[in-house]
Protein backbone atom coordinates (compact mmCIF):
# COMPACT_ATOMS: atom_id res chain seq x y z
CA UNK A 1 0.00 0.00 0.00
CA UNK A 2 1.61 3.81 -0.75
CA UNK A 3 1.67 6.12 1.65
CA UNK A 4 2.54 10.08 1.83
CA UNK A 5 2.38 11.83 4.80
CA UNK A 6 3.92 15.77 4.32
CA UNK A 7 4.15 16.22 8.18
CA UNK A 8 4.47 20.46 8.85
CA UNK A 9 6.81 21.63 6.16
CA UNK A 10 7.92 24.72 6.21
CA UNK A 11 9.71 26.16 3.09
CA UNK A 12 10.92 29.93 2.92
CA UNK A 13 12.78 31.92 0.47
CA UNK A 14 14.47 34.91 2.09
CA UNK A 15 11.87 36.69 3.78
CA UNK A 16 8.88 34.41 1.27
CA UNK A 17 7.04 32.11 3.30
CA UNK A 18 6.32 29.77 0.45
CA UNK A 19 5.13 26.67 2.35
CA UNK A 20 3.71 27.15 6.08
CA UNK A 21 3.33 24.04 8.33
CA UNK A 22 1.82 22.66 5.44
CA UNK A 23 0.75 18.70 6.58
CA UNK A 24 -1.14 16.40 4.96
CA UNK A 25 -1.97 12.64 3.93
CA UNK A 26 -2.89 10.62 0.87
CA UNK A 27 -3.41 6.81 0.54
CA UNK A 28 -3.15 4.29 -2.34
CA UNK A 29 -4.55 5.36 -5.33
CA UNK A 30 -5.68 8.64 -4.23
CA UNK A 31 -5.60 11.05 -7.18
CA UNK A 32 -5.13 14.82 -5.24
CA UNK A 33 -6.70 17.53 -7.22
CA UNK A 34 -4.28 20.44 -5.43
CA UNK A 35 -6.04 24.32 -6.12
CA UNK A 36 -4.92 27.22 -5.77
CA UNK A 37 -3.96 31.13 -7.11
CA UNK A 38 -0.81 31.87 -8.14
CA UNK A 39 1.76 32.05 -5.55
CA UNK A 40 -0.16 30.06 -3.59
CA UNK A 41 3.09 27.35 -2.72
CA UNK A 42 2.34 24.14 -5.66
CA UNK A 43 4.85 24.22 -7.54
CA UNK A 44 7.22 24.52 -4.63
CA UNK A 45 5.52 21.39 -2.51
CA UNK A 46 6.28 19.79 -5.76
CA UNK A 47 9.65 20.65 -5.99
CA UNK A 48 10.12 19.05 -2.30
CA UNK A 49 8.63 15.98 -3.10
CA UNK A 50 10.55 15.53 -6.12
CA UNK A 51 13.78 16.35 -4.36
CA UNK A 52 14.33 19.39 -6.16
CA UNK A 53 14.57 21.57 -3.29
CA UNK A 54 14.93 20.88 0.45
CA UNK A 55 12.47 21.56 3.32
CA UNK A 56 13.57 24.11 6.17
CA UNK A 57 11.32 21.77 8.35
CA UNK A 58 9.27 19.22 8.82
CA UNK A 59 9.01 15.58 7.36
CA UNK A 60 8.28 14.00 4.01
CA UNK A 61 7.47 10.08 4.19
CA UNK A 62 6.43 8.04 1.03
CA UNK A 63 5.97 4.61 2.03
CA UNK A 64 7.72 4.66 5.44
CA UNK A 65 10.62 6.55 4.22
CA UNK A 66 11.55 9.91 5.20
CA UNK A 67 12.57 11.26 1.70
CA UNK A 68 12.64 14.96 2.51
CA UNK A 69 16.24 15.46 2.30
CA UNK A 70 16.79 12.28 -0.24
CA UNK A 71 18.40 13.25 -3.50
CA UNK A 72 15.23 13.60 -5.64
CA UNK A 73 17.00 10.79 -8.20
CA UNK A 74 16.75 8.37 -5.25
CA UNK A 75 13.17 8.71 -4.58
CA UNK A 76 10.14 6.75 -6.71
CA UNK A 77 8.49 9.92 -7.96
CA UNK A 78 7.91 11.11 -11.22
CA UNK A 79 7.25 14.85 -11.62
CA UNK A 80 5.40 15.47 -14.96
CA UNK A 81 5.49 19.29 -16.42
CA UNK A 82 6.32 21.61 -19.37
CA UNK A 83 8.64 23.40 -16.79
CA UNK A 84 11.06 20.87 -16.69
CA UNK A 85 11.01 20.33 -20.62
CA UNK A 86 11.64 17.68 -23.32
CA UNK A 87 15.01 17.87 -24.55
CA UNK A 88 13.61 19.79 -28.01
CA UNK A 89 16.20 18.36 -30.75
CA UNK A 90 15.83 14.59 -29.52
CA UNK A 91 12.85 12.18 -31.09
CA UNK A 92 9.54 11.46 -29.11
CA UNK A 93 11.11 8.18 -28.58
CA UNK A 94 14.23 9.30 -27.56
CA UNK A 95 12.51 11.37 -24.94
CA UNK A 96 10.52 9.07 -23.37
CA UNK A 97 13.52 6.49 -23.26
CA UNK A 98 15.59 9.17 -21.65
CA UNK A 99 14.30 8.30 -17.86
CA UNK A 100 14.82 4.32 -18.84
CA UNK A 101 18.29 4.82 -19.71
CA UNK A 102 19.12 6.61 -17.41
CA UNK A 103 18.48 3.63 -15.03
CA UNK A 104 20.84 1.97 -17.29
CA UNK A 105 17.92 -0.46 -18.69
CA UNK A 106 18.45 -3.22 -21.03
CA UNK A 107 17.77 -1.91 -24.73
CA UNK A 108 14.81 -4.65 -25.02
CA UNK A 109 13.04 -3.21 -21.62
CA UNK A 110 13.58 0.37 -23.25
CA UNK A 111 12.13 -0.31 -26.39
CA UNK A 112 9.11 -2.57 -24.59
CA UNK A 113 8.19 -0.05 -22.02
CA UNK A 114 8.71 3.05 -24.74
CA UNK A 115 6.62 0.87 -27.36
CA UNK A 116 4.01 0.53 -24.78
CA UNK A 117 3.88 4.35 -23.72
CA UNK A 118 3.60 5.30 -27.01
CA UNK A 119 0.72 3.07 -28.23
CA UNK A 120 -1.35 4.43 -24.93
CA UNK A 121 -0.96 8.28 -25.56
CA UNK A 122 -1.58 7.37 -29.20
CA UNK A 123 2.20 8.94 -30.17
CA UNK A 124 3.40 5.30 -32.35
CA UNK A 125 2.41 7.68 -35.72
CA UNK A 126 5.09 10.87 -34.84
CA UNK A 127 7.97 8.57 -32.75
CA UNK A 128 10.69 9.24 -34.93
CA UNK A 129 9.39 13.42 -34.85
CA UNK A 130 11.98 15.74 -32.93
CA UNK A 131 9.78 16.94 -30.55
CA UNK A 132 10.41 20.81 -31.57
CA UNK A 133 8.08 20.35 -34.55
CA UNK A 134 5.13 19.09 -31.94
CA UNK A 135 1.93 21.09 -31.09
CA UNK A 136 1.44 21.63 -27.64
CA UNK A 137 -1.05 18.90 -27.20
CA UNK A 138 1.48 16.31 -28.59
CA UNK A 139 4.05 17.65 -26.20
CA UNK A 140 1.96 16.75 -23.19
CA UNK A 141 1.25 13.59 -24.38
CA UNK A 142 5.10 13.28 -24.71
CA UNK A 143 5.41 14.47 -21.01
CA UNK A 144 2.71 12.59 -19.72
CA UNK A 145 4.28 9.43 -21.75
CA UNK A 146 7.50 9.92 -20.15
CA UNK A 147 5.65 9.97 -16.68
CA UNK A 148 4.10 6.99 -17.57
CA UNK A 149 7.65 4.40 -18.44
CA UNK A 150 9.11 5.35 -14.79
CA UNK A 151 8.24 2.85 -12.07
CA UNK A 152 6.96 5.92 -9.44
CA UNK A 153 5.39 5.39 -6.64
CA UNK A 154 4.10 9.05 -6.61
CA UNK A 155 3.21 10.97 -9.48
CA UNK A 156 3.21 14.93 -9.72
CA UNK A 157 1.19 17.03 -12.89
CA UNK A 158 1.89 20.60 -12.04
CA UNK A 159 -0.63 22.34 -13.98
CA UNK A 160 -0.28 19.48 -17.31
CA UNK A 161 -3.03 20.86 -19.39
CA UNK A 162 -2.21 24.82 -18.92
CA UNK A 163 -2.85 26.40 -22.44
CA UNK A 164 -4.43 23.27 -24.09
CA UNK A 165 -7.38 23.83 -26.38
CA UNK A 166 -10.63 22.01 -25.51
CA UNK A 167 -10.15 18.63 -27.50
CA UNK A 168 -6.34 18.30 -26.68
CA UNK A 169 -7.08 19.16 -22.82
CA UNK A 170 -9.77 16.36 -22.39
CA UNK A 171 -7.55 14.14 -24.31
CA UNK A 172 -4.35 14.84 -22.07
CA UNK A 173 -6.74 14.50 -18.84
CA UNK A 174 -8.16 11.21 -19.96
CA UNK A 175 -4.00 9.88 -20.25
CA UNK A 176 -3.42 11.28 -17.08
CA UNK A 177 -6.57 9.19 -15.55
CA UNK A 178 -4.85 6.15 -17.27
CA UNK A 179 -1.48 6.71 -15.71
CA UNK A 180 -2.83 7.00 -12.33
CA UNK A 181 -5.51 3.50 -12.99
CA UNK A 182 -1.87 1.66 -14.86
CA UNK A 183 0.22 2.59 -11.70
CA UNK A 184 -1.88 1.98 -9.04
CA UNK A 185 0.10 4.96 -7.46
CA UNK A 186 -0.73 8.19 -5.39
CA UNK A 187 -0.90 11.02 -7.97
CA UNK A 188 -1.42 15.17 -7.24
CA UNK A 189 -2.59 17.22 -10.13
CA UNK A 190 -1.79 20.98 -9.45
CA UNK A 191 -3.61 23.89 -11.23
CA UNK A 192 -5.42 27.09 -10.62
CA UNK A 193 -8.02 25.97 -12.64
CA UNK A 194 -9.44 22.51 -10.74
CA UNK A 195 -13.07 22.51 -12.10
CA UNK A 196 -12.29 19.98 -14.73
CA UNK A 197 -9.58 17.87 -13.12
CA UNK A 198 -12.65 16.79 -10.00
CA UNK A 199 -13.98 14.39 -12.22
CA UNK A 200 -11.17 11.97 -11.84
CA UNK A 201 -10.34 13.47 -8.19
CA UNK A 202 -10.91 11.30 -5.33
CA UNK A 203 -9.47 14.20 -3.11
CA UNK A 204 -9.47 17.71 -3.10
CA UNK A 205 -7.35 20.47 -1.46
CA UNK A 206 -7.42 24.10 -1.66
CA UNK A 207 -3.78 25.79 -0.88
CA UNK A 208 -3.38 29.11 -0.51
CA UNK A 209 -0.59 31.58 0.89
CA UNK A 210 1.29 28.22 1.81
CA UNK A 211 -0.94 26.57 3.92
CA UNK A 212 -3.70 23.71 2.87
CA UNK A 213 -7.16 25.25 4.02
CA UNK A 214 -9.26 22.16 3.43
CA UNK A 215 -8.78 18.67 2.32
CA UNK A 216 -11.76 16.26 1.54
CA UNK A 217 -13.39 14.23 -0.32
CA UNK A 218 -14.30 16.76 -3.63
CA UNK A 219 -18.04 16.43 -2.61
CA UNK A 220 -16.93 17.37 0.82
CA UNK A 221 -15.26 20.62 -0.11
CA UNK A 222 -17.92 21.84 -2.38
CA UNK A 223 -20.44 20.98 0.08
CA UNK A 224 -19.03 22.42 3.08
CA UNK A 225 -16.42 24.89 2.35
CA UNK A 226 -14.34 25.27 5.19
CA UNK A 227 -13.97 28.82 5.09
CA UNK A 228 -15.05 31.82 2.77
CA UNK A 229 -11.41 31.81 0.48
CA UNK A 230 -11.97 28.00 -0.30
CA UNK A 231 -15.84 28.72 -1.18
CA UNK A 232 -15.16 31.98 -3.38
CA UNK A 233 -12.06 30.18 -5.06
CA UNK A 234 -14.42 26.63 -6.25
CA UNK A 235 -17.55 27.91 -6.82
CA UNK A 236 -18.66 29.17 -9.86
CA UNK A 237 -21.02 31.04 -10.41
CA UNK A 238 -19.76 32.36 -7.07
CA UNK A 239 -21.52 30.78 -3.26
CA UNK A 240 -24.07 33.95 -2.90
CA UNK A 241 -23.14 35.01 0.72
CA UNK A 242 -26.38 36.87 2.60
CA UNK A 243 -25.74 38.68 5.71
CA UNK A 244 -28.12 37.26 8.53
CA UNK A 245 -29.09 37.52 12.23
CA UNK A 246 -29.40 34.89 14.65
CA UNK A 247 -31.57 34.55 18.25
CA UNK A 248 -32.28 31.86 20.47
CA UNK A 249 -35.74 30.65 20.63
CA UNK A 250 -38.29 28.03 22.39
CA UNK A 251 -37.54 25.97 19.70
CA UNK A 252 -33.73 26.41 18.39
CA UNK A 253 -32.21 29.18 16.47
CA UNK A 254 -34.22 31.66 14.24
CA UNK A 255 -32.04 32.50 11.58
CA UNK A 256 -33.03 35.93 10.09
CA UNK A 257 -32.41 37.43 6.37
CA UNK A 258 -33.59 40.11 4.46
CA UNK A 259 -36.37 38.41 2.93
CA UNK A 260 -36.81 35.00 4.29
CA UNK A 261 -36.02 33.26 7.71
CA UNK A 262 -35.85 29.95 9.24
CA UNK A 263 -35.44 27.79 12.39
CA UNK A 264 -32.50 25.28 13.22
CA UNK A 265 -32.82 22.93 15.86
CA UNK A 266 -30.81 23.20 19.47
CA UNK A 267 -28.28 21.26 18.16
CA UNK A 268 -26.52 23.78 16.42
CA UNK A 269 -25.65 25.33 20.17
CA UNK A 270 -22.30 24.15 20.04
CA UNK A 271 -21.68 25.89 16.74
CA UNK A 272 -23.21 29.54 17.32
CA UNK A 273 -21.15 29.23 20.73
CA UNK A 274 -18.00 29.98 18.30
CA UNK A 275 -20.13 33.40 18.16
CA UNK A 276 -19.14 34.29 21.32
CA UNK A 277 -21.30 37.52 21.70
CA UNK A 278 -22.22 38.34 18.09
CA UNK A 279 -25.49 37.53 16.76
CA UNK A 280 -24.68 37.76 13.07
CA UNK A 281 -23.62 35.24 10.55
CA UNK A 282 -23.14 35.16 6.58
CA UNK A 283 -25.57 32.34 5.00
CA UNK A 284 -23.76 30.74 1.63
CA UNK A 285 -25.85 29.80 -0.58
CA UNK A 286 -25.01 27.36 -3.20
CA UNK A 287 -26.66 28.58 -6.84
CA UNK A 288 -27.62 25.00 -7.74
CA UNK A 289 -29.02 24.55 -4.48
CA UNK A 290 -31.86 27.00 -5.05
CA UNK A 291 -35.03 25.55 -6.52
CA UNK A 292 -37.95 27.20 -8.50
CA UNK A 293 -41.85 26.25 -7.52
CA UNK A 294 -42.16 25.96 -10.97
CA UNK A 295 -39.46 22.85 -11.14
CA UNK A 296 -41.51 19.74 -11.13
CA UNK A 297 -40.98 18.21 -8.67
CA UNK A 298 -41.56 21.58 -6.64
CA UNK A 299 -40.34 22.21 -3.75
CA UNK A 300 -43.09 21.56 -1.32
CA UNK A 301 -41.89 18.71 0.58
CA UNK A 302 -41.16 19.37 4.23
CA UNK A 303 -38.51 21.39 5.54
CA UNK A 304 -38.28 23.91 2.23
CA UNK A 305 -38.13 27.91 2.93
CA UNK A 306 -40.38 29.49 0.04
CA UNK A 307 -39.08 32.46 -0.74
CA UNK A 308 -40.81 35.16 -3.03
CA UNK A 309 -38.17 36.73 -5.25
CA UNK A 310 -38.14 38.60 -8.75
CA UNK A 311 -36.08 38.07 -11.57
CA UNK A 312 -33.69 41.10 -12.22
CA UNK A 313 -31.68 38.68 -14.82
CA UNK A 314 -31.91 35.71 -16.94
CA UNK A 315 -29.89 33.70 -19.19
CA UNK A 316 -30.54 30.70 -20.55
CA UNK A 317 -28.30 27.82 -22.37
CA UNK A 318 -29.45 24.50 -23.21
CA UNK A 319 -32.08 23.80 -20.51
CA UNK A 320 -30.24 25.45 -17.94
CA UNK A 321 -31.18 29.08 -16.19
CA UNK A 322 -29.13 31.42 -14.74
CA UNK A 323 -30.76 33.74 -12.73
CA UNK A 324 -30.12 37.38 -10.81
CA UNK A 325 -33.09 37.12 -8.22
CA UNK A 326 -34.15 39.88 -6.17
CA UNK A 327 -34.94 38.90 -2.45
CA UNK A 328 -36.34 41.23 0.07
CA UNK A 329 -35.51 44.56 0.24
CA UNK A 330 -31.88 44.33 -1.03
CA UNK A 331 -30.80 40.99 -1.54
CA UNK A 332 -29.03 39.70 -4.28
CA UNK A 333 -29.11 35.98 -5.53
CA UNK A 334 -27.45 33.75 -7.90
CA UNK A 335 -29.74 30.66 -8.82
CA UNK A 336 -28.83 27.95 -11.54
CA UNK A 337 -32.25 26.45 -12.37
CA UNK A 338 -32.79 23.05 -14.05
CA UNK A 339 -35.57 22.33 -16.47
CA UNK A 340 -38.09 24.72 -16.45
CA UNK A 341 -40.28 24.90 -18.76
CA UNK A 342 -42.01 28.32 -18.32
CA UNK A 343 -42.19 30.37 -21.25
CA UNK A 344 -43.25 33.56 -19.25
CA UNK A 345 -40.10 33.91 -17.47
CA UNK A 346 -38.43 36.70 -17.89
CA UNK A 347 -36.48 40.08 -16.36
CA UNK A 348 -39.03 40.93 -13.85
CA UNK A 349 -41.23 38.50 -13.27
CA UNK A 350 -41.67 37.21 -9.78
CA UNK A 351 -41.59 34.04 -9.01
CA UNK A 352 -41.24 32.00 -6.11
CA UNK A 353 -37.82 29.62 -4.65
CA UNK A 354 -37.52 26.64 -2.34
CA UNK A 355 -34.50 26.27 -0.10
CA UNK A 356 -33.68 23.72 2.40
CA UNK A 357 -31.60 24.51 5.66
CA UNK A 358 -29.70 21.73 5.03
CA UNK A 359 -28.23 23.28 2.22
CA UNK A 360 -27.35 26.28 3.54
CA UNK A 361 -23.54 26.76 4.84
CA UNK A 362 -23.58 29.20 7.56
CA UNK A 363 -19.91 31.19 8.47
CA UNK A 364 -18.34 32.95 11.17
CA UNK A 365 -19.21 36.83 10.05
CA UNK A 366 -15.07 38.02 10.74
CA UNK A 367 -13.35 34.71 10.97
CA UNK A 368 -14.94 33.48 7.88
CA UNK A 369 -14.83 30.23 8.88
CA UNK A 370 -17.41 27.73 8.77
CA UNK A 371 -19.52 27.02 11.71
CA UNK A 372 -20.24 23.33 11.47
CA UNK A 373 -23.67 21.80 11.54
CA UNK A 374 -24.00 19.37 14.10
CA UNK A 375 -23.91 16.17 12.06
CA UNK A 376 -20.05 16.96 11.41
N1 LIG B 1 13.29 30.04 -6.04
C1 LIG B 1 12.53 30.97 -5.47
N2 LIG B 1 13.07 32.12 -4.99
C2 LIG B 1 12.32 33.05 -4.39
N3 LIG B 1 10.98 32.95 -4.20
C3 LIG B 1 10.38 31.83 -4.65
C4 LIG B 1 11.12 30.79 -5.31
N4 LIG B 1 10.25 29.81 -5.64
C5 LIG B 1 9.03 30.22 -5.21
N5 LIG B 1 9.11 31.43 -4.62
C6 LIG B 1 8.00 32.17 -4.01
O1 LIG B 1 7.26 31.24 -3.22
C7 LIG B 1 5.86 31.51 -3.33
C8 LIG B 1 5.15 30.26 -3.83
O2 LIG B 1 5.52 30.05 -5.19
P1 LIG B 1 5.07 28.78 -6.02
O3 LIG B 1 5.79 28.84 -7.33
O4 LIG B 1 5.26 27.57 -5.20
O5 LIG B 1 3.51 29.08 -6.24
P2 LIG B 1 2.48 28.35 -7.22
O6 LIG B 1 1.25 28.11 -6.42
O7 LIG B 1 3.11 27.18 -7.87
O8 LIG B 1 2.23 29.48 -8.29
P3 LIG B 1 1.83 29.29 -9.87
O9 LIG B 1 0.44 28.66 -9.88
O10 LIG B 1 1.80 30.71 -10.38
O11 LIG B 1 2.88 28.44 -10.51
C9 LIG B 1 5.73 32.71 -4.26
O12 LIG B 1 5.61 33.87 -3.48
C10 LIG B 1 7.01 32.69 -5.04
O13 LIG B 1 7.37 34.00 -5.47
Amino acid sequence: MNMLDVQDVVKCFGTTIALDHTSFSLRNNDFLVLAGPSNSGKTTLFRLLSGLEQPDAGTIWLNGVNIGMMKGGARKVALVSHKYGVANQLSVYDNIAQPLRFRRQSKKIVDQQVQSALEILELQHIQKMPVKRLSGGEIQRVVIARAMVRDADLYLFDEPLAQLDPHTHHRAQQAIQLVHRLKGAISIYATQHPASALTIATRLALIYQGRIQQIGTPEEVLRRPANLFVAEYLHQPRLNQVPASVHATDTGYLIQADGFNFILPPAWRASFAQLANQTSVILGIRPNTILSTLTPPSPDASGYIHIPAQITHIDHLMGKWTMQLRVGQQTSLVAELKDIHHPSLQTGTRIEIGLHPVDICLFHPTARTLLPPPSW
